[in-house]
């Protein structure tokens, strides 16, 4: 066990057991466990091909499929029906990390998913909430071939797709959102808990560079967001500087946010703060962890301005209606 997992153990806010749980859990190093989202493309009533785990999680989702956990007999990426676009694989803690969006108080009228490939967390949120419109974006040009891909497989045809920068963003779309995801790019710990190997995440340069890049995403989210809007963040590190810190410092930087409290997310209230900061852990048996927190910009909603036509000129409905 490297001395930077048994360092980071102790800065987690973990109570000893928790903490041993953890250091076995990173060791293992098979701690992903595996859903399916339905997705549009699915006949009505459908059931996937698949063995699935019935346990109730108050924080999934009616159109979320749990698999059994470490079941190293369902592939569902490899069956036909993946192919047909009826589900989309992803970490269960994708499906934790998006539960806040059952307490928006609305149904949102415009959602930017500011680093959106390869899509599970647009995907879910069209499954929570059911944006009006809804922009998935991406800056990596590889990446944003692959979002597209598996929105236009699923049947999400009412996206439209975007490769602009955060800061692009803040100029172009200012209080254009009332619902912002940003699933930032992290060090990515947990893929440690996965058993994929993934060297210098642990080191300061690592998640002091990722955090810093964070808060750039996250301020100029902010700039996008509409009063009376809301922003979620989530990272699948485990990283307190990626983390906790990263909303700190947004809440004392913007007196006009508040973090909101997620009741069926309270076991995993982070150790770390006072505010709602949920963390997933890999000894939760539910995938390899991460990190959300729902923030709401105070003040009334009001209309939203117009987006600027080029801003959507990509809808996924243009593309080839046949992937293979
Ligand atoms: C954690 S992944 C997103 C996963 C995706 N939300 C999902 O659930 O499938 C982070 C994404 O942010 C993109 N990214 C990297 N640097 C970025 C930056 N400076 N601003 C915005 N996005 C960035 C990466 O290319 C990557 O696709």
């Amino acid at each position: 066990m490297s001395s930077q997992i048994l360092k980071l153990a102790g800065k987690l806010g973990l109570s000893p057991d928790q903490e041993k749980d953890f250091l076995e859990a990173m060791q293992a190093g098979n701690r992903s466990r595996s859903a399916l989202v339905i997705t549009p493309k699915a006949p009505e009533d459908y059931v996937p091909p698949v063995p699935s785990d019935a346990v109730p999680r108050s924080w999934s989702h009616p159109r979320v499929i749990v698999l059994p956990e470490r079941d190293a007999v369902a592939k569902p990426g490899s069956l036909p029906d993946y192919g047909q676009g009826f589900y989309y694989p992803l970490d269960l803690s994708s499906v934790w990390e998006t539960a806040p969006l059952a307490h928006l108080p609305f149904r949102p009228e415009r959602c930017l998913d500011m680093c959106a490939s390869p899509g599970g967390k647009s995907i879910l949120a069209q499954a929570r909430v059911a944006p009006r419109e809804h922009i998935a974006n991406e800056v990596h040009p590889r990446r944003l071939g692959i979002l597209r891909h598996n929105l236009l497989r699923c049947g999400f045809l009412n996206l439209y797709t975007q490769r602009l920068r955060p800061d692009q963003w803040a100029e172009q779309a200012p209080g254009c959102f009332d619902l912002i995801l940003a699933d930032a790019p992290c060090s990515g710990q947990s893929l440690l808990a996965k058993g994929i190997p993934n060297p210098g995440c642990f080191h300061a340069a690592a998640t002091g560079g990722n955090a810093k890049r964070q808060r750039g995403i996250l301020l100029a989210a902010l700039q996008c967001l509409v009063p009376g809007g809301f922003l979620l963040y989530t990272t699948c590190t485990y990283a307190p500087e990626e983390n906790e810190r990263n909303v700190l410092y947004l809440l004392k930087r913007h007196p006009e946010l508040e973090t909101v409290s997620v009741p069926e997310l309270e076991p995993f209230h982070s150790g770390l703060t006072e505010e709602a900061c949920y963390r997933l852990m890999p000894f939760h048996g539910a995938g390899a962890g991460g990190f959300t927190c729902l923030l709401h910009k105070k003040g009334e909603k009001p209309p939203l301005p117009p987006l600027a036509d080029e801003l959507l000129a990509w809808p996924i409905h243009t593309m080839n209606s046949q992937v293979s």
